[in-house]
């Protein structure tokens, strides 16, 4: 038995992540939520042949009753970008949005697993765990950041060089947050060796840490990346539940490094210094977030230096989320 309740339903990611979740054999019932035209697509979901229950939750009033009894939430729910703009430039609209939704799962369901798709990611999971914090159920184990996009994007980059690899099983393990030069793919610690020169290497990465900008300027004004969201959200969401139900599975996700401070040590000296908030390889288990897994080598001296450079925006980004929570006192 799993409950699902996916925050943010109708949007671009909203319904192929609603529709991937729906053939998740695992989930059971699957609550659909948003501010518009939810009704809609949880009737056209519904009629999928899986056993899993859809409910559709339309609207402010029917959010209590959405997250009420459910084991895992998922919130893509947001403004998307258009061209010119950062993720910082969401923060505005999606801040008070994500504060919002967690407030109604602290209320309501205050151990379930809380997966935050909505950008920015480096400053929407700080808030949502300093809501949690403000309530005295924070527990960082159970709080994600999805960075599965920048994995999934790594091991299909990969293979646009070396047409010899599989993308399915390839991993690249990517470190840091989810926004340009934040995403530190390491390449040189690849599953399978690639021998990239240090070209490729610098083009490589450029490619990994802004590939979201590839999707926002071909759309053209109608947003960024739903679908290969939507599959490395479930494909996120499907590690995490199988990991509940007893399996040992490791996936990147930003988490707070408070999660596995033993495991977190590593990459605070490669680094994250005392930064709260990190994406990391996760073994994910019954619990959530089971052990930061360690590097299986050294990292370059190039991707030291760029994992300085992500640690140093990242504390910004991490003050800002926690800040719009709990301002400073002058
Ligand atoms: N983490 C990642 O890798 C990643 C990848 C792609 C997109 N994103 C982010 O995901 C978010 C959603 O992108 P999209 O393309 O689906 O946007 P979208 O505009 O197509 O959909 C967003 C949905 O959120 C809903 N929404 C707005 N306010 C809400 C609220 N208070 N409660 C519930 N639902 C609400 C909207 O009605 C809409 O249906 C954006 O912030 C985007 O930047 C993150
Ligand atoms: O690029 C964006 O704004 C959306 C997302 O974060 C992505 O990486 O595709």
């Amino acid at each position: 038995m799993v409950s699902v309740a996916i925050l943010g339903a109708a949007g671009g990611i909203g319904q192929p992540l609603s529709l991937l979740m729906k053939l998740n054999a695992h989930v059971t019932k699957l609550n659909l939520y948003d501010i518009v035209n939810v009704p809609g697509v949880a009737a056209d979901i519904s009629h999928v042949a899986t056993n899993s229950e859809v409910k559709s939750f339309l609207g402010a009033s029917k959010l209590a009753e959405a997250v009420t009894g459910i084991d895992l939430a998922i919130i893509p729910a947001g403004v998307p970008r258009k061209p010119g703009m950062t993720r910082d430039d969401l923060f505005k609209i999606n801040a008070g949005i994500v504060k919002g939704l967690i407030e109604a799962i602290a209320e309501n369901s205050p151990r379930a697993f809380i997966c935050i798709i909505s950008n920015p990611v480096n400053s929407t999971v700080p808030i949502a765990a300093e809501v949690l914090k403000k309530r005295g159920i924070y527990d960082p184990k159970r709080l994600f950041g999805v960075t599965t996009l920048d994995v999934v994007r790594a091991s299909r980059f990969v293979r646009d060089i070396r047409p010899d690899v599989d993308a399915a099983t390839l991993r690249v393990p990517v470190v840091g947050g989810h926004s340009g030069n934040t995403i530190v793919p390491l390449l040189s610690l690849a599953s399978t060796p690639l021998d990239l020169s240090e070209t490729e290497v610098a083009e490589l990465t450029k490619r990994i840490q802004f590939g979201g900008d590839e999707v926002v300027k071909a759309k053209d004004g109608a947003g960024s990346a739903t679908l290969s969201m939507a599959y490395a959200g479930a494909r996120f969401a499907d590690s995490l539940i199988r990991a509940i139900k007893g399996e040992t599975i490791v996936e990147p996700t930003f988490i707070a490094l408070a999660a596995d401070t033993e495991g977190a040590e590593q990459y605070r000296q490669l680094g994250a210094g005392a930064l709260e908030f990190f994406a990391v390889p996760v073994e994910l288990g019954p619990q959530g977030v089971a052990r930061i897994v360690p590097l299986n080598g050294d990292v370059s001296s190039g991707e030291r230096e760029a994992i300085a450079v992500a640690a140093e925006a990242l504390a910004t980004n991490i003050s800002t989320g926690v800040e719009f929570v709990s301002p400073p006192t002058q």
